[in-house]
């Protein structure tokens, strides 16, 4: 099948080298010049691992990107995997869906016959139909239903195992109105779906759309329920990990996302949390529970740095982070909590020497007005440090071991339980 994918980032990107790689034809369009050169070039714009591959082997071949929009009018079906921030109130900022809708509508007026649109980015329920396909309508001059069709399929792939979780999938959601629609996407995904356990969830839009911020909010939740209780054993010097290895045990609890700490980061569940509480606000109804998640949330960097003070000033004092991404795996940095970390230290009058395997570059220059000085290596923020904070449990951290006999004061408070602890330092674990 003909595909183009509008916006290749870090979604649009990893679904095109995979849809590729099941055989299908695809275009990748996007504003960014740089991003589709790379692509061209048979290189990944992104850090995911298996990304480079997959690009390496179907770029030139049935992979290629573009700027123009004109190149969807070749293919039979349009992904939209456009970014869906925030507004400053928390709420979903639609700007960018609509640019690319409107785009797109201009390029399918010159379109004889069907088109169908899916919208893969994360967008409150509504969108797709009273916004996505209304922008369409007005540059292409069709109508919604009869000259093109518009469709959701949500997402779920996480960052650092992205073209794993696209590849594997546990669930695969069609949200459209028209038989057509379910039949061409489920041509589309037919190769997944035969290779794989994938189950398949025909439903409507809205509920496409409603089930992404369900699936996100469940497990941000999970993870803030889980912070409350690590939270509660510290208090009582209790520790969370063997709490929750033995509720883990309970099958209608299960095991994952029970990793207390330093919370949520990351480009979607802060985003996400965020934009279903502000729908969900504006529609009438005050969430409690996914509002308590972010609080808790929210909480978490302070609380590490309130037990840091309990053992060191670090005013005028070098300080090691260690970690920028928001989870290991990946150079992304968006949400991180190292952000809040850092910033914290430097309100107590810290110089701070952060290190992280992949994302130093992608923080500097993510993050602008965050002055920090940079390690090439752990052992070197390290050096000479009075304190060590763990923002990002990288397995390097882990092994990480005579590094600290050069810490001029071997204060270690560990945010991810990932840090072994060992004799001649002072570990403290933040809920454990
Ligand atoms: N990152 C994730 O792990 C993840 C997972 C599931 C769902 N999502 C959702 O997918 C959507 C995309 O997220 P992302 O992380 O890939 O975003 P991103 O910021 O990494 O990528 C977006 C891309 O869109 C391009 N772009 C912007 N405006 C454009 C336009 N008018 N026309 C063409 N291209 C344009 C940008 O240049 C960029 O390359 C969001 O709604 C997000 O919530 C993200
Ligand atoms: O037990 C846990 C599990 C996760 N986290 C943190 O939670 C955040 C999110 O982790 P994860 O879900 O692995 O990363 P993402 O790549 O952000 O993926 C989430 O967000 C994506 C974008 O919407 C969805 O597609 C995925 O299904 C969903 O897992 C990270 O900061 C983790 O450190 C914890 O603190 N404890």
């Amino acid at each position: 099948m003909h595909v183009s994918i509008v916006g290749s980032g870090y979604v649009g990107t990893t679904v095109a080298a995979c849809l590729a790689d099941l055989g299908h034809d695809v275009t990748n369009v996007d504003v960014d010049e740089d991003v589709v050169a790379t692509i061209n070039d048979g290189d990944t714009p992104i850090h995911e691992p298996g990304l480079d591959e997959l690009i390496g082997e179907h770029a030139g071949d049935r992979l290629r990107a573009t700027t123009d929009y004109d190149a969807v009018r070749e293919t039979d079906v349009t992904f939209l995997a456009l970014p869906t921030p925030s507004e400053d109130d928390g709420a979903i900022d639609l700007t960018y869906m609509e640019a690319g809708a409107a785009s797109l509508g201009e390029a399918l007026a010159e379109k004889d016959g069907d088109h169908l649109v899916v919208v893969k980015s994360t967008v409150v329920p509504g969108s797709t139909e009273d916004v996505v396909a209304p922008a369409i309508e007005e540059t292409s001059g069709k109508t919604a239903g009869e000259g093109f069709h518009v469709a959701m399929n949500p997402e779920f792939l996480r960052m650092g195992t992205a073209v794993e979780d696209f590849l594997d999938p546990q669930k695969i959601v069609f949200g459209a109105r028209e038989a057509d629609a379910y039949e061409t996407l489920g041509e589309l995904f037919d190769p997944l779906v035969e290779s794989t356990d994938a189950a398949v969830v025909e439903t409507g839009i809205r509920e496409a759309e409603m089930i992404k911020y369900a699936n996100n909010g469940f497990l941000a939740a999970k993870v803030s329920l889980i912070n409350d209780i690590g939270n509660i054993c510290k208090e009582f010097d209790v520790d969370a990990y063997e709490v929750a290895d033995a509720i883990a045990l309970d099958d209608r609890i299960g095991g994952k996302f029970l990793r207390s700490g330093l919370g949520w980061g990351g480009s979607c569940f802060p985003k996400d949390t965020n934009a279903i509480i502000a729908a969900a606000q504006e529609a009438g109804y005050e969430p409690p529970v996914l509002e308590a998640a972010v609080e808790v949330n929210d909480g978490q960097p302070e609380r590490l740095l309130s037990l840091l003070d309990d053992h060191a000033d670090v005013a005028g004092k070098r300080v090691a982070v260690l970690g920028l991404s928001f989870k290991p795996g990946t150079d992304d940095v968006r949400g991180t909590r190292a952000v809040p970390v850092i910033e914290g230290l430097q309100a107590r009058g810290a110089d701070v020497v952060a290190y992280d395997p992949v994302a130093t570059e992608s923080f500097d220059e993510y993050y602008e007005d965050v002055e920090v000085e940079y390690a090439d290596s752990a052992a070197e923020a390290l050096d000479g440090a009075h304190a060590a904070v763990a923002v990002t449990d990288w397995d390097e951290f882990a092994a990480l071991d005579t590094e600290f006999d050069a810490m001029a004061n071997p204060v270690v408070v560990d945010g991810r339980h990932i840090v072994e602890r060992r004799e001649g330092i002072t570990y403290e674990g933040l809920t454990w």
